[in-house]
């Protein structure tokens, strides 16, 4: 039994995202399509049976690590179990931008959580982990299911579907947004009528809109230009509240093309949308 992995924490994108009404508790109700990208964090995780508990071999900047969601992941998953188990060392090769609209944070949760049933030989289904999942985080199911998805209520219930596996440029404006302050906006529309699309959605996502960006885009200037910019050359759009934005092109070559001539000062990467998580695909590997 090997006793260390190395395992990818994708992001996603939120190829349209529509707020379609509000619940009792203020949570807003969502109509959105995830898809992955074949960039993203990796997780490390050793077990130390010398050593019992969870310990981050390194802290993320500006996040405690009783905060850190691979650590409330590890925890939730081994109360969870609750079974003697040995400890782990968590490491995180950070990658994504935190806090930019790319799930970084889920996607480590889900990894975590997935990666950890695998070296403790817990055997808890997809089903279990993604309610598990959904109590550290809306986004953090779709992850653990590992497939792109039509999400809705806040992004839990998700039905698989197979949006066209372009290719993104993705920008990352030099300002940080913070979902909550998006979410209580006065302007912010709420009621986009819902729509049915079908199961398997291999549809154009362009065609619908992301609902924060107008909010987002009066907020943040910076978030405004780029997307401005971007639009230049095809179809821009905003991922959850942002701050990234991201261009859809067919291939590799027009994406890179389009990030070669990107302004001076703002981060990013070029990816493929994939709508099957690399996570999934190396843990089926290791079986
Ligand atoms: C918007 C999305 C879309 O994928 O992604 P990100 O931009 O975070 O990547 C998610 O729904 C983000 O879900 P989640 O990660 O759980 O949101 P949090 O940051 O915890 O939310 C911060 C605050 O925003 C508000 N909030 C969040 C989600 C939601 N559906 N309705 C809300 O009203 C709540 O007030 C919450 O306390
Ligand atoms: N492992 C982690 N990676 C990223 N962010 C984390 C992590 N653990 C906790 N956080 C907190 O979660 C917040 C949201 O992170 P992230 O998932 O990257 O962004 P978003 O929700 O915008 O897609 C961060 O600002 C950070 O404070």
């Amino acid at each position: 039994m090997t006793s260390s992995i190395t395992l990818p924490a994708p992001a996603k994108l939120n190829l349209f995202l529509h707020i379609v009404g509000r619940r009792p508790d203020g949570y807003h109700e969502l109509q959105t399509l995830f898809q992955f990208l074949d960039h993203g964090d990796d997780i490390t995780l050793t077990l130390t049976p010398e050593r019992p508990g969870i310990r981050l071999t390194q802290a993320l900047d500006d996040v405690p690590d009783q905060d850190n969601l691979v650590v409330r992941a590890a925890e939730a998953l081994a109360k969870r179990a609750n079974t003697p188990l040995p400890g782990v060392d968590i490491s995180i090769t950070k990658r994504l931008p935190m806090g930019g609209g790319l799930g970084g944070g889920s996607s480590d949760a889900a990894t975590t959580l997935l990666g950890l049933n695998h070296l403790w030989q817990l055997d808890l289904d997809s089903d279990e982990l993604a309610q598990l999942g959904l109590t550290l985080g809306a986004d953090v199911p779709v992850f653990v299911r590992g497939h792109a998805a039509f999400g809705e209520g806040v992004g839990e219930k998700l039905t698989p579907a197979t949006p066209p596996e372009d290719w993104f440029v993705v920008l990352k404006p030099g300002c940080n947004i913070n979902t909550g302050k998006i979410f209580s906006d006065q302007g912010l529309t709420r009621n986009t009528p819902r729509i049915t699309i079908a199961p398997a959605f291999e549809g154009d996502a362009s065609r619908y809109r992301n609902d924060c960006e107008d909010a987002v885009r009066r907020l943040y200037p910076e978030v405004n230009q780029s997307l401005d910019w971007l639009a230049q050359f095809g179809p821009a759009r905003l991922t959850g509240t942002g701050a990234c934005i991201f261009g859809r092109f067919p291939t590799e070559s027009a994406a890179r093309i389009i990030w070669e001539s990107k302004p001076s000062g703002i981060t990013g990467f070029v990816a493929k949308g994939v709508n099957y998580s690399p996570l999934h695909k190396k843990l089926t590997e290791l079986k």
